[in-house]
C-alpha cells in the first residue's frame, strides 16, 4: 500500500535549512495498522505531508495507494484519506452537511454522499449527531466526525495524525476501537502517536523516528524482545542494606550490574517472575526487608530508550 524509498524533505528557514526527514524508506502493506512514533519535531507530520502529497519531497521516491507521488498525485489523493491533527470541521457548520460536502469534492451525488456520509455515521456512533454544530459536539464526536470525513470517498488508506491527542482516556479507548474496525474492514491504516500506549495497544507494526530517520523498526512485542530483559525493582525498609541486596540480586541468572535509582534498586533480568520466589527467599534469609518489589516487562519506551539513548517521555 505504501513504498517510499529515500523520501527527504529540507525547508529552507531564516536560521538556515531545516532537515525535517532525512532519507525514510517505508513499507506498508494492505490491511496493517502502522504506527509512526517519535517525539516532538521527529519529523512524523512532515514524513505524513509528503506521503499524501501536501508537500513536495525533497528527494527520494514512494507509491502510495497504487500510484507514483511525484507522477501521478492526483492518483494518490483519490485513494487516500487523510485526517490532519486539528481536524477539518468548521465550527459553526453542520456536521451532516460537512460530511455531505466533503463527498461531494470526490464526485459523489448529493443522494450517494447523504447516504454514504449516514452509514458512515452509524459505524462510528455518531447516530443523532448528523443536524449538530460541529462546535456542540464532544472532543471524542468531533474526532470521529473528522475520521468519517476523511472515509467518505471510500479510501483503500487512511492517514490519521495523532488521532487521539487532546482526548480523555474513555474517549481514546473508543477511538482505538474504531481505527481496529476499520482495518477489519480491508482499510489499511497509517497513524502518528506520540503516544507509547497507543502504539502498542493498536498497531500491527511500529516505525520509530528520530531526528529525521527511522531508528526501529517491527511489531510491538518484536521491539520490545530487543530490550534486554524484565525490569525488577526494590525498595528496601532499611536504605542500609542494600549491600546485601545487590549481593543477592548479582547472583541472579542473567542479571545486569544492578543499579541504584533514588532510594530504589534495579535489575535486569531475562524472565523477571520466573526468578522472584528465590530472589524473595534469598533476601529473606540475608535479613533484607522489603517495603516493595515490582517487576515490569519492558515498555517501548525502553525501546526508544535503548536505540536513541533519550526517554521518549522526557521529549514530551
Ligand atoms: N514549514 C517548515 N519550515 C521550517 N521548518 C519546518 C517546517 N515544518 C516543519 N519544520 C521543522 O521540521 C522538523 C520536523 O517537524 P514535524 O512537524 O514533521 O515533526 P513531528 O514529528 O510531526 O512533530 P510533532 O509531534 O510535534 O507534530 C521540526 O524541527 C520542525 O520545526
Amino acid at each position: 500500500m505504501i513504498t517510499a524509498r529515500g523520501l527527504a524533505r529540507t525547508f529552507t528557514s531564516r536560521t538556515g535549512p531545516v532537515e525535517a526527514v532525512r532519507g525514510v524508506d517505508l513499507d506498508v502493506a494492505a490491511g496493517e495498522i502502522v504506527g509512526f512514533l517519535g517525539p516532538n519535531g521527529a519529523g512524523k507530520t512532515t514524513t505524513l505531508r509528503m506521503l499524501t502529497t501536501l508537500i513536495a519531497p525533497t528527494a527520494g521516491e514512494a507509491t502510495v495507494a497504487g500510484h507514483d507521488l511525484r507522477k501521478d498525485p492526483v492518483g494518490v489523493r483519490r485513494n487516500i484519506g487523510y485526517v490532519a491533527q486539528g481536524g477539518m470541521t468548521l465550527p459553526q457548520a453542520i456536521a451532516g452537511e460537512e460530511c455531505v460536502d466533503q463527498a461531494r469534492l470526490y464526485g459523489l451525488s448529493k443522494a450517494e454522499a447523504t447516504r454514504r456520509g449516514q452509514d458512515l455515521f452509524a459505524q462510528l456512533d455518531l447516530d443523532g449527531l448528523w443536524k449538530r454544530q460541529c462546535q456542540s459536539l464532544s472532543g471524542g464526536q468531533r474526532r470521529r466526525l473528522d475520521i468519517v470525513m476523511g472515509l467518505v470517498h471510500t479510501p483503500q488508506l487512511i492517514f490519521l495524525d495523532e488521532p487521539t491527542t487532546g482526548l480523555d482516556p474513555q474517549s481514546r479507548a473508543n477511538l482505538w476501537e474504531h481505527i481496529r474496525a476499520l482495518r477489519g474492514g480491508g482499510t489499511t491504516v497509517f497513524l502518528t502517536t506520540h503516544y507509547l500506549d497507543e502504539a502498542d495497544a493498536l498497531c500491527d507494526r511500529i516505525l520509530v523516528i528520530d531526528a529525521g530517520q527511522i531508528v526501529a523498526e517491527g511489531a510491538p512485542e518484536e521491539l520490545k524482545a530487543r530490550v534486554s530483559g524484565d525490569a525488577i525493582t526494590l525498595t528496601l525498609t532499611d536504605p542500609a542494606r542494600s549491600d546485601d541486596a545487590v549481593a543477592v540480586l548479582k547472583s541472579l541468572t542473567g542479571a545486569d550490574e544492578p543499579a541504584l535509582e533514588g532510594e530504589q534498586l534495579v535489575v535486569h533480568v531475562p524472565k523477571g517472575a520466573a526468578v522472584l520466589p528465590g530472589l524473595l527467599r534469598d533476601l529473606d534469609a540475608r535479613g533484607v526487608e522489603l517495603a516493595a518489589v515490582e517487576v515490569r516487562r519492558p515498555t517501548l519506551d525502553d525501546v526508544f530508550l535503548t536505540v536513541t539513548g533519550r526517554s521518549l517521555r522526557d521529549e514530551n
